[in-house]
Parts: structure tokens; C-alpha cells; sequence
């Protein structure tokens, strides 16, 4: 079996049948939003994914275009170019001409930071649509890597809400989970093929006066067998440039005016800092190093305690 094909069987058969069986892991359904359906305006996905954002702040992302790109238009071809889209079975692995299994792409920096203008080589309409955001101050890509750990429970990576704008996470096993509001049981949100799971950051909460949501979340084990492997995610986080100033949009929307004016702690929406100062302050006070007594955990917090309609 190639290790794509055992990956497939595992995020399909594992939650099912290993010793822990599917009623001992807790898992929170999300909703799944159609990507082409919002593209082409439908009134009802609209008001799927704004439920979506101003419930929970996470759901699943199908139709995403990521994989129906008509990826080979962009491929590196055989003459040593190095950007571009490369193939699976593009390269070999040995000396007896075995096909490789991978497909990745590489963007130059050189097109990013001359974008629109064509520095190097053109890309796929997926890539170009990221070509502003990505050279963005702020906004980045994290690879998250967990080796296994069978004989205890861990925390790969502790509560907390997201920075930014708007994260679109890959993960193939398990072990995020969400708090929902008003329950005291971390629930895992399990990873579907082909979906990505996006959710909302601070950032959203406070431009919208605490309209949209940012929910709280986690990584542990994955749950029962796969926590006997190597455990990789992918999270591409949208973030305000470093610059801008956190404060709630109230000019720009009587929806948030009003948000902000029935607020039980309007200041919660006027932090008076820039998006830089927040995410620092954010990361500095989760760091090892700077826990000095309780104040540095407690001082890294996000916008978990602001709910919706509140
Ligand atoms: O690895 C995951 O599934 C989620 C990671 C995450 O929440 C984060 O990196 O902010
Ligand atoms: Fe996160």
C-alpha cells in the first residue's frame, strides 16, 4: 500500500475500529460549507457560513479548489526550472528509476514580491489569489509536526484561540479538539478527506464587536491507533498587517455599532494596540523562558471569554 492509500485508511477506519471505540471519542460535528456555492453568490450558503462564523467560528471548507486545480498547465517540465508545480512520479527515488509519490509546488519570492507582474513564471489561479496575503506582513504558513506518544496523554498544543483573520488548517489524524461554549468537554473535530477546516481569529472578533467568534482549541493524542504515528498539520493563517490598529469597525457597520453599543464590556473591542502588539504579546507570554509566576500564562490569552450576543 502506498503511504497516501494508508493514510486514506486510517483517517477512515480508525475512528471506528480500535480499541477505542467511536462512543469513548468525542467528536464535534461541523458545518460543511461549499466553496463554488459562495463563489457564485447562493443566499443560502451565505447564511450557512455566517451561522457558521458567528456560532462556533469553525467549519469545514469543501470544493476549496485546492486539489481540482489543473495543476500540470503550471508544471516545472524537464529542463531544470525549480518553480512550479512538480508532479507525483515527476522524479525517482533510486537508481532503477522508481517514481516518486509526491506533488509540490514552489513559488519564487521573486513573482510574490513582484506581483502582479510577473517575475519568473505564472501559477495557478489558487496560488495568485494568495500572491497579496501571503507577502502580507503578519500572515504565514505553519508545518506542525508530534511524534507519537502511546503511554500518556499529552497536549501537542494548548488552548487557545487564533491570532489572526482566518485559518485554513490540513490535518490527516486527529487530536484537535474544540471547547464549545456553555460545555466543559473537549470534543476532537475530525479531520474529512478533501476538507479543509477553517475558523475564525481574534482579529474577526474584534472588528465585528464580538458578532463573529473565535472558539477555543487544542491539540492532543490523536485518538486510539493513530496515536502511534507522526502527526503533521498544515495551517495557513490570514493576519492584519502588522500595523493595524485591533478596534472594533464601528464606522464601517451599523451591524457592529450595535454590537459594540449592547457590548457588557465595550473595551474589550478598543484593546489599543496594533495586530503586531497583540500577536507579541500573545506568543511572548506562552514562551517557557518568561513564566514568572502566573502572570505571564494568564496575560496570554486571546478572545475566548468573548462570546457572541454579548
Ligand atoms: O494541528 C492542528 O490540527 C491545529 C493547529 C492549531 O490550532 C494551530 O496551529 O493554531
Ligand atoms: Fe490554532
Amino acid at each position: 500500500m502506498t503511504a497516501e492509500g494508508f493514510l486514506k485508511s486510517i483517517t477512515r477506519t480508525e475512528w471506528h475500529h480500535t480499541s477505542l471505540s467511536l462512543k469513548d471519542v468525542p467528536i464535534h460535528p461541523l458545518l460543511v460549507i461549499d466553496y463554488e456555492l459562495i463563489k457564485a453568490g447562493n443566499k443560502h450558503e451565505i447564511e450557512r457560513l455566517w451561522t457558521a462564523g458567528t456560532t462556533l467560528g469553525f467549519w469545514y471548507l469543501k470544493n476549496h479548489g485546492v486539489d481540482e486545480e489543473r495543476k500540470m498547465k503550471y508544471e516545472q517540465g524537464d529542463e531544470g526550472m525549480s518553480f512550479g508545480y512538480k508532479a507525483a512520479g515527476a522524479n525517482v527515488v533510486d537508481a532503477s528509476g522508481t517514481k516518486d509519490i509526491t506533488q509540490f509546488i514552489n513559488i519564487a519570492t521573486d513573482d510574490a514580491l513582484a506581483w502582479p507582474v510577473q517575475a519568473r513564471r505564472s501559477y495557478p489561479s489558487t496560488v495568485n489569489a494568495s500572491m497579496v496575503s501571503t507577502i502580507a506582513p503578519g500572515s504565514a504558513t505553519r508545518c506542525t509536526y508530534s511524534p507519537p506518544i502511546l503511554d500518556r496523554q499529552v497536549t501537542a498544543i494548548s488552548a487557545h484561540t487564533d491570532f489572526g483573520s482566518l485559518s485554513f488548517l490540513h490535518n490527516r489524524l486527529g487530536g484537535l479538539q474544540v471547547l464549545v461554549p456553555g460545555t466543559e468537554e473537549w470534543q476532537y473535530v475530525k479531520p474529512l478527506p478533501g476538507h479543509a477546516i477553517c475558523n475564525l481569529g481574534d482579529a474577526m472578533v474584534i472588528f465585528s464587536g464580538g458578532i463573529l467568534r473565535s472558539n477555543l482549541h487544542r491539540v492532543v493524542n490523536p485518538p486510539g491507533a493513530q496515536g502511534s504515528l507522526d502527526r503533521y498539520s498544515l495551517v495557513y493563517f490570514t493576519r492584519p498587517a502588522d500595523s493595524v490598529v485591533l478596534r472594533a469597525l464601528t464606522d464601517e457597520s451599523p451591524l457592529i455599532a450595535d454590537a459594540v453599543a449592547h457590548a457588557s464590556d465595550p473595551k474589550r473591542f478598543e484593546p489599543g494596540v496594533t495586530a503586531l502588539e497583540w500577536l507579541t504579546r500573545r506568543i511572548k507570554n506562552r514562551r517557557a523562558a518568561n513564566q514568572k509566576g502566573l502572570g505571564a500564562w494568564l496575560d496570554s490569552g486571546g478572545t475566548e471569554h468573548t462570546t457572541s450576543g454579548s
